[in-house]
C-alpha cells in the first residue's frame, strides 16, 4: 500500500504539518494538515475522510478544504466518516454556522460539499476494495483508530492514544504490514502522557508485547517537536522492531 503523509506532527510549528494520511489519493485519515500540504489539484481528488477524533489538530483543515472546493466551483461531495460522538462534535462545534459555515447543508442538503457518515466501531465498511474498521482508542475524548485491509495487506492507524494494554481487542491477532502509531512525549513525561491520552516510547513497547505478531514496520507519528531528539533516542532502545519516525510530507510504502 502507498500512503502520502501530509502531516505527522503533534504540534503546529513552521515546517511541520498536523496529522493527515492520504491513501491512494482518495481516502484521507485525519484532516489536520491538508490544505497547506497538498496541491489544489490533488485536494480535488479526495473523496473520503476518516476522522479519529474531534481534537482540532485532527480536523482543522476540513473547513478550509470545503471552502477551496466550493469557491473554486470544483465542488463535489466529500464523505466524512467517524463514530457518532466525533461527528456530533464536528457538527456542533466546528461546522455550526458560527465558527465556520455548515458545509453539510451548503449549497443545499442534497448537494452539500460535505456529508457526515456515521460508522460503528468494529463494523467494517468497504471503499474501493479497502476494508476499513474503527477500533476504540484511549484518549481524553471519544477516539478511534482505523484498521485498513486489502488483498492480504493490512495497516492500522491509531490517531491519538494512551496505553491500551490488552484491550487492543481483535487487533492483537492481526498480521500488520504497518502500524502507524503515535509517540507524543518522552519517557520522562510519562505521567502527562497518560493523563492526556498519549504514548511515550516505553509505553508503546509495553503495549506491543500484547501483540501476537510484530508489525512488519512501525511508523511513529504525532511527536511533539520539542522532544523529537529525546524520543528518537528512546525508540532506539527497541532494535527488534523496524521503526521509522515520520518526518512530515513524504510517501510511505509497505
Ligand atoms: N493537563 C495538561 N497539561 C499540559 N498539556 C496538556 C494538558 N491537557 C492537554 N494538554 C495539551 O493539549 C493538547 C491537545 O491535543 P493533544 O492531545 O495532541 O495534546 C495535548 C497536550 O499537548
Amino acid at each position: 500500500m502507498r500512503i502520502k503523509v501530509l502531516g505527522a506532527s503533534g504540534s503546529d510549528l513552521p515546517g511541520y504539518h498536523l496529522s493527515s494520511f492520504l491513501l491512494n489519493n482518495k481516502i484521507l485519515f485525519d484532516a489536520g494538515g491538508i490544505t497547506g500540504s497538498l496541491s489544489f489539484r490533488n485536494q480535488q481528488k479526495i473523496e473520503h475522510i476518516f476522522i479519529t477524533h474531534a481534537h482540532l489538530d485532527h480536523i482543522r483543515d476540513i473547513p478550509f478544504l470545503a471552502d477551496n472546493l466550493i469557491v473554486s466551483g470544483k465542488g463535489k461531495s466529500i464523505k466524512i466518516y467517524s463514530i457518532k460522538e466525533v461527528l456530533e462534535d464536528i457538527k456542533k462545534h466546528l461546522l455550526n454556522h458560527r465558527l465556520w459555515p455548515d458545509f453539510t447543508v451548503i449549497p443545499d442538503v442534497q448537494n452539500s460539499i460535505l456529508k457526515l457518515e456515521m460508522i460503528q466501531e468494529e463494523n467494517p465498511i468497504l471503499i474501493d476494495g479497502y476494508k476499513i474498521t474503527a477500533y476504540r482508542m484511549n484518549h481524553t475524548v471519544p477516539s478511534v483508530g482505523y484498521l485498513v485491509e486489502k488483498d492480504g495487506q493490512a495497516f492500522f492507524y491509531t490517531g491519538d492514544t494512551g496505553p491500551l494494554k490488552n484491550s487492543w481487542k481483535k487487533l492483537l491477532d492481526k498480521k500488520l504490514n504497518a502500524l502507524i502509531i503515535e509517540v507524543s512525549l518522552p519517557d520522562k513525561m510519562k505521567e502527562l502522557a497518560i493523563k492526556t491520552g498519549h504514548l511515550t516510547a516505553e509505553l508503546l513497547f509495553e503495549d506491543l508485547k500484547f501483540f501476537k505478531y510484530k508489525p512488519e514496520k512501525i511508523f511513529i507519528t504525532h511527536i511533539k517537536p520539542f522532544y523529537r531528539k529525546q524520543i528518537e533516542k528512546e525508540l532506539k532502545k527497541f532494535p527488534d522492531y523496524r521503526i521509522k519516525i515520520l518526518q512530515g510530507v513524504e510517501i510511505i510504502k509497505f
